[in-house]
């Protein structure tokens, strides 16, 4: 038996991701040609096996006396999650996993995989999932940030994220969403966003509940001259360009701001387009407001890209929070006396987050967020007025990890 293509794929995504430390997306951009169904069975088994690697291995490390090369780990991965998360008929995912492990290997996989087929589901039972799923560094990290919601955090890594929507004001929202308080519409995970009718109408585009939420904080208004200052794939420009502002969308990666182009097409705007680092760039007049989605680790939307954990190093962290240093200060010299600036991150890291409160660039202040903007996340304002969210809170399906503030220029 050769195995099938979805398998392949799902061991190239693998070997990509965790050998050569590259990202998911571009793994998948990599994958042979095959049938798309194929392509998206195999992501979803690559994506079980990053989601749960510490799980797997701990279940078949009884049967190991010592870890076997990458190839044939590969398959025992694969096999595992068929097996124990995926429910795939267990002679069909071991002869499948031995179909994809080198010659010599293949009886070891075959022999692990029969014993786990044995245990079936039961043999992740027991494990501390939470902490086997999660580097330690995050752990730790985390749990000084956030104490004891570490763990409801690693939790809600285990459940990939539902579609969540933002829709163009006016349109309904698609069959069986469910529209949450904060405006978004909410469909099951896996919900392909392209078949569903409206889409190329440009009725919504793809937007996390949290998300959705610094642009909204920014509340711009009909005439403002406002900067998404880092701005694809163009969510937040929609949501500000919606508004009647006239908006700016600066971006310095070039390919990035094609598919900004593309979908602001779809969404029938036109904002002006900057492509450039913003530090760089600089308004021809003072601005209103500024939105500054800052690049960062993305460690809240672990749910969505469950290769994350394993391509992060705690440097990153340093680094991007550095730069998210340099780009505050450069956002802050565009405002005009009394303009308005909202700093987000989509980053569970308290360094790229909740630090930034320490060190506001001059001449800008604090400008609380108050509850009744928020309704139904008051909870998730903090003593100070800035915005945490995390994976395990919210509606049912929970939302990304957010870190926002607001800033007023002083003056004005
Ligand atoms: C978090 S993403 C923005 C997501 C976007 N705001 C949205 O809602 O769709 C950060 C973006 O900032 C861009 N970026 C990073 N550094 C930049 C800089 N110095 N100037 C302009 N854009 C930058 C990245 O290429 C990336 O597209």
């Amino acid at each position: 038996m050769s195995a099938s293509p979805a398998r392949r794929a799902a061991s190239h995504l693998l070997e990509t991701v965790l050998e050569a430390q590259r990202p998911l997306e571009e793994a998948l951009d990599g994958v042979p040609p095959m049938d798309p169904r194929d392509k998206a069975a195999g992501h979803r088994i690559a994506a079980a096996v990053l989601r749960r690697l510490g799980s797997l291995d701990a279940a078949m490390e009884p049967w190991l006396r010592r870890a076997p090369p990458a190839p044939a780990l590969r398959a025992l991965r694969i096999g595992a999650a068929e097996l124990l998360l995926l429910g795939t008929p267990p002679h069909a995912a071991v002869a499948s996993a031995v179909s994809l492990a080198p010659r010599p290997l293949a009886g070891l996989v075959n022999a692990v995989l029969r014993r786990l087929a044995e245990a079936g589901p039961a043999a992740l039972d027991g494990l501390d999932a939470e902490r086997l799923d999660t580097p330690p560094w995050l752990w730790a990290a985390w749990h000084a940030a956030h104490g004891e919601a570490v763990r409801p955090i690693a939790a809600a890594h285990r459940v990939e994220a539902p579609l969540d929507l933002s829709l163009r004001p006016g349109a309904t929202p698609p069959e069986g969403a469910t529209l949450l308080p904060t405006g978004t519409a909410r469909l099951p995970a896996g919900t392909r966003i392209t078949e569903l009718p409206g889409f190329a109408e440009g009725d919504f585009w793809a937007q996390d509940m949290a998300a959705a939420l610094p642009a909204r904080l920014l509340a711009a208004r009909e005439g403002e001259h406002v900067a998404d200052l880092c701005a694809a794939p163009g969510g937040k420009t929609a949501q500000l360009a919606l508004t009647g502002a006239r908006v700016v969308a600066v971006e310095r990666d070039s390919v990035r701001m094609g598919r900004l182009r593309e979908n602001m097409l779809r969404l029938r705007i036109a904002p002006e387009l900057v492509c450039e680092d913003m530090a760089r760039w600089q308004p021809a007049a003072p601005l209103d407001a500024v939105l500054l989605d800052a690049p960062c680790t993305a460690t809240g939307t672990i749910r969505r890209h469950p290769d994350l954990p394993h391509l992060r190093r705690p440097k990153d962290v340093s680094k991007l929070a550095q730069e998210q240093r340099r780009l505050l200060h450069a956002a802050a010299r565009m405002l005009r006396p009394g303009g308005r600036m909202v700093f987000a991150t989509c980053s569970l890291q308290a360094e790229e987050g909740e630090a930034h409160l320490a060190a506001l660039p001059e001449g800008m202040r604090l400008d609380p967020i108050r509850p009744e903007e928020l309704p139904g996340l008051e909870g998730c304002i903090t003593p100070q007025g800035a915005l945490r969210t995390r994976p395990d809170q919210g509606p049912e399906g929970g939302m990304d990890g957010f870190f926002v503030m607001r800033l007023a220029r002083v003056g004005g």
